[in-house]
């Protein structure tokens, strides 16, 4: 009977980052193809937002000191010498007793000390207008750079752009970025039992889950995944598409039959190419335990769990970290949370366990959510994750965590 002889997460990824080093090159994208994109060198802000000093308010520009004692049952008449349009420069100045017309968003006057909100104005004519409140100094003006400094650096290099950061971006004068040029990974699943998306459920079948978690978890970083059709329990079958992902691919992952059962025939797939290297045959994880990293013409193939959940924590935990150093990036990000819950672990495995995150006492605490690693959903309704160190013997209601969200 064969017995995985595991390897621990720090040798697996000195392993990777060692034997897959690559030179990641750089493009320019446009902006809106920055999105899930590692950024390769600093983006700094072309401008000053906003560039102009603005109202947040629809009302009245005024100078301070003809309003600060003003009051519904002390109003202040000051005349009404200009009104200022969005988009178009103000270079009306303020003089005593004067007011401009502001909507929320144009320019105010140079000399502006804030703009009375319309609610507490009351129009006697075109000219004249009847301020009934006081305003703070510069209350509801926005001003220039207040948003963001022209020169700030607004990422850094490595950053991974998300939707919020494209609009930074936009607003800041940005067309195009910088970022790491995309690898390319071919996605295979095997086994009789798997149909793919076209095709209906029949007798003890299952629908393609992996393939579709891999493709969404390579898409958010950086990658370009290939989804090839899913391949049968048969040898030539899978070398077959190997062989072609080979030609269309910088790295391979194969989901499915990396265990030990008879139908298992990812390594034997491996093994069958003349220039291939099996480099860890189990890695001292749960779930994931029965993961295969191999090297074929240089380029990584690794063999996946068939179990949806195993299989999307070895991507996150063990995947991602190997990408994540491509970019030369070291950061790691986390949430710090109080755990809420005595789990008990054995020793020798480093545990990922999905949690999620809330508040109590004013503190963030995370509850563990537990599931088969033959299920998915409530996987996908964790907030994030947590790592449970290989020595420990599990983790105390009270400890602090970290929580690595998704
Ligand atoms: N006797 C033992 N049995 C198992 C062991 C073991 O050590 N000894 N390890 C278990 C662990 S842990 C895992 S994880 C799985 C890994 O199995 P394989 O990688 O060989 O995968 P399969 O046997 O092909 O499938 C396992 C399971 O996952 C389902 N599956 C496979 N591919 C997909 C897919 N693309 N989408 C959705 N579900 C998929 C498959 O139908 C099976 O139910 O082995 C344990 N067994
Ligand atoms: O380790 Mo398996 O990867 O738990 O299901």
């Amino acid at each position: 009977m064969k017995l995985f002889d595991v390897t621990t997460v720090d040798n697996v990824l000195e392993i990777m980052k060692n034997k897959f080093k690559k030179d990641i090159m750089s493009e320019k994208v446009s902006l809106i193809d920055s999105l899930n994109r590692y950024i390769s060198d600093d983006i700094k802000s072309n401008i000053n937002v906003p560039h102009f000093r603005k109202s947040l308010v629809d009302g009245y520009s005024v100078l301070f000191n003809d309003v600060f004692l003003a009051s519904e049952s002390n109003p202040v008449c000051l005349n009404k010498i200009d009104e200022s349009y969005m988009g178009k420069i103000c270079n009306t100045l303020l003089e005593e007793e004067t007011c401009v017309y502001t909507p929320t968003g144009a320019m105010v006057p140079k000399n502006s000390q804030g703009v009375v909100m319309i609610e507490y104005c009351e129009v006697l004519n075109e000219k004249e207008i009847l301020i009934q409140n006081s305003i703070a100094f510069n209350e509801n003006i926005v001003e220039v750079g207040e948003d963001i400094k022209e020169n700030e650096v607004l990422y850094e290099k490595g950053h991974l752009i998300n939707e919020r950061d494209i609009g930074v971006l936009a607003g800041s004068n940005i067309k195009e970025i910088d970022v790491y040029e995309k690898l390319t990974v071919g996605i295979i699943s095997t086994g009789d039992e798997i149909l793919d998306i076209s095709e209906d459920i029949k007798e003890a079948k299952i629908k393609d889950i992996n393939a579709y978690i891999l493709y969404g978890q390579l898409k958010n970083i950086n990658l370009n995944p290939i989804i090839y059709p899913s391949a049968k329990d048969n040898l030539n079958d899978i070398i077959n598409l190997i062989k072609k992902a080979l030609n269309e691919c910088d790295i391979i992952l194969i989901s499915g039959g990396s265990s030990v059962g008879k139908k298992d025939e990812t390594l034997k797939a491996i093994e069958s190419f003349e220039n291939s290297e099996v480099l860890v045959e189990g890695i001292a994880i749960k779930p994931g335990k029965p993961t295969i990293i191999a090297n074929i013409c240089n380029k990584l193939v690794m063999g996946l769990p068939g179990h949806p959940l195993s299989c999307a924590f070895v991507i996150e935990a063990i995947f991602k970290q190997y990408i994540k150093s491509l970019y030369n990036i070291d950061k790691e990000e986390y949430t710090l949370c109080e755990f809420t819950y005595n789990y008990h672990k054995a020793k020798g495995r480093e545990e990922y366990l999905g949690v999620n995150i809330g508040k109590k006492d004013n503190k963030l605490v995370c509850v563990p959510i537990f599931s088969k690693s033959s299920t998915i959903k409530q996987f996908a309704k964790c907030d994030g994750y947590i790592k449970i160190d290989r020595d420990l013997e599990g983790i105390k209601n009270g400890d602090i965590v970290k929580v690595y969200t998704f």
